[in-house]
């Protein structure tokens, strides 16, 4: 890395320095900027003071953003000069508007060549779930400031020849995934002269992700259609040698822009405002500790609980669902639309409890693990079914999860800060709690030195869970165990089949009706229950005599906490239960609907003739 300039008090006060720095041709090398402290320390600096358009600033307090964050003050200013920049800053620190923000406001000022023929913006970023979300983000941006720009995606999963209409319609702006490169260049839906003549700006956004995806070929063959005038950004939650790798291959002596906690103190890559406990728990005890956290309320809710592989993700949501507790899953096998489609839901608040499977490389895990006895042809399929540009933890804006459960510990350090980060995003708090096994201490231990945790000293940057009681877990220890029995392989192998069964059927059959009737995306549920018994009473409702003193005292403390934050969730809800769903359960209306439509054609085609 390049040349270190000086530590600096205020962000905007560095990149100042370093701007006349870089104007008077004195920095030579990569120029290194340490930004502003923690979120409670935002300066006082506006969008106005930062130079940004009053439509930009309009559009942002039109989404309740009114100042803008440590990493927004220094890289908007910079990218507005021109400047090529790298951003590392924690996760839900607000690098997507860092880039964007600015990044739009380029494309406001400036028409572009009128002759050109590709796009002004690459936006590439790891996954698709990821490319929706700023495709999202761009166009309500754009309509809220009412300019004429255009955005759209391109994503590896699509037909060509819906990549050539996109295309044709010549975008200003294109946000995709690095893996859709060769497709676009092999198909000639994007001429390597087009590009290089017309772009101007590129941003690898989640910079630290887009390599461990195994991307670097696909950047490769595009650096090469980079025009030397392209500006370069590079958005980064960690710092590691890939971000640098990716950095000497397409930025050309930029701006390092960094945040103190990312740079110098480990213990706050981790947002401040996310608490995070630990439980040490027998690995055969797990589903009794989530359920104990769960059902007795000793975490706030909406709960996104992680597991390492997708039968564990369907093990839990059969056991708690005995117990009452609905929940929906989340993972690489499932379509893409109901994957948007349940991202959408459980950030609408319409379900508390989502179980997650992430990471490829626990996807290659489950497969190796899973699958033993089965052939080389069976595995190649069903790996060919999970969704290789699929990521739960890259970068997704999961909105007000107030707690993170880790029911398997994730397999590396990287994986435990971006899970942790789907909690306590931009000025919100949460709390993670992980469950941790013996054979999980090894990747334990190394989580806690990475975050600065000193083996002689107290722990205190994860710390150990202070609301459950030994009394608590053994009150439903019996229940559980009993419970357990009854999920059996065989239950859980059908169940998941069945919800992919489901999943697929709903895709297919819904897509052209919600294009059609997008509001009625909100009937369609994924928290359904995957038994077909309802749950006995006496799981359902835990009896006040089972909880001990502590537990209630915790408990209440709790659901307090949860109500002075305004977090009942009560709005949603209501508005789901108050459409009568089975009438307006387009899954139930869908056939009707389109007959009754057939039948209306019909009558007036009859009444033509
Ligand atoms: N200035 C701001 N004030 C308040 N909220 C903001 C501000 N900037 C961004 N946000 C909100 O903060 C949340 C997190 O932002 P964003 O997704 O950009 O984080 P990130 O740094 O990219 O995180 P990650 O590394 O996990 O992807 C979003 O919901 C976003 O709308």
């Amino acid at each position: 890395m390049g040349k270190r300039k000086g530590e600096m008090v205020g962000g905007s006060v560095a990149a100042e320095q370093d701007r006349k720095e870089a104007a008077e041709g004195t920095a030579a090398e990569d120029k290194v900027v340490v930004g502003g402290g923690a979120e409670e320390d935002d300066g006082d600096q506006s969008f106005d003071e930062l130079g940004l358009d009053s439509r930009l600033i309009r559009a942002l307090l039109k989404k309740g953003v009114d100042k803008p964050t440590p990493i927004q003050q220094v890289a908007i200013p910079l990218i507005l000069e021109g400047k090529d920049v790298v951003a590392r800053a924690k996760t839900g620190s607000g690098k997507t508007f860092a880039y964007l923000l600015p990044m739009l406001q380029k494309l406001f000022g400036e028409s572009g060549s009128t002759r050109r023929d590709g796009m002004r913006a690459l936006v590439l970023v790891p996954t698709r779930e990821l490319c929706q979300q700023v495709y999202n983000e761009v166009l309500s941006l754009i309509e809220l400031c009412r300019v004429q720009l255009k955005v759209d995606q391109l994503t590896s999963g699509m037909q060509v020849s819906d990549m050539r209409a996109v295309m044709t319609g010549l975008p200003d702006i294109v946000v995709s995934t690095p893996g859709c490169i060769p497709k676009c260049f092999s198909s000639g839906v994007v001429q390597p002269t087009a590009l290089s003549g017309s772009l101007e700006i590129l941003v690898l956004d989640e910079a630290d992700l887009l390599l461990s995806y195994g991307y670097e070929d696909d950047l490769r063959a595009l650096t090469t259609h980079i025009p030397k005038r392209c500006q370069c950004l590079l958005m980064s939650a960690t710092t590691s040698a890939d971000v640098d790798k990716l950095k000497r291959l397409i930025l050309h002596n930029p701006y390092i822009l960094t945040l103190p906690e990312v740079a110098n103190v480990k213990d706050d890559i981790i947002p401040k405002n996310v608490q995070q406990f630990w439980i040490s728990c027998p690995g055969r005890d797990k589903l009794l500790y989530v359920l104990v956290l769960l059902k007795l309320e000793l975490v706030q809710k909406k709960v996104l609980i992680f597991t390492n592989s997708i039968d564990t993700s369907y093990r839990l949501r059969l056991f708690i669902e005995k117990f009452g507790i609905r929940s929906a899953v989340l993972n690489a096998e499932l379509p893409q639309n109901s994957r948007l489609h349940i991202i959408e839901q459980f950030n609408a608040g319409l379900f508390d409890y989502l179980i997650a499977t992430d990471d490829g490389a626990v996807r290659d895990k489950e497969l190796a693990n899973g699958q033993k006895g089965e052939s080389k042809k069976s595995r190649k399929h069903a790996k060919s079914k999970l969704d290789k540009e699929f990521g739960v933890v890259r970068g997704i804006d999961f909105k007000n999860v107030n707690t993170v459960i880790n029911l398997d510990m994730p397999p590396s350090v990287a994986g435990y800060v971006h899970r942790i980060g789907r909690t306590g995003r931009a000025y919100s708090s949460g709390s993670s709690v992980s469950l941790v096994s013996s054979e999980e201490m090894n990747v334990f231990e190394e989580i806690k030195s990475f975050l600065g945790e000193n083996e002689n000293e107290e722990s205190n940057v994860i710390a150990t869970f202070p609301l459950l009681t030994d009394n608590a877990v053994e009150a439903l220890r019996y229940r559980a165990e009993d419970v357990a029995k009854s999920v059996t392989r065989i239950a859980v192998r059908e169940s998941r089949a069945q919800d992919l069964r489901n999943e697929i059927l709903n895709s297919e059959k819904l897509k052209a009706h919600f294009e059609a009737n997008p509001r009625d995306l909100d009937l369609l549920k994924h928290d359904t229950v995957l038994s077909k018994k309802a749950p006995a009473p006496h799981l359902r409702d835990v009896p006040d005599y089972l909880i001990d003193q502590k537990t209630q005292e915790a408990r209440n403390m709790v659901k307090l906490t949860q109500a002075a934050m305004g977090n009942t969730n009560t709005y949603h809800k209501q508005r789901f239960k108050r459409k009568s769903r089975k009438s307006r359960d387009p899954l139930k209306t869908f056939k009707g609907e389109a007959q009754r439509k057939r039948k209306k054609d019909g009558a007036l085609s009859n009444k033509d003739k």
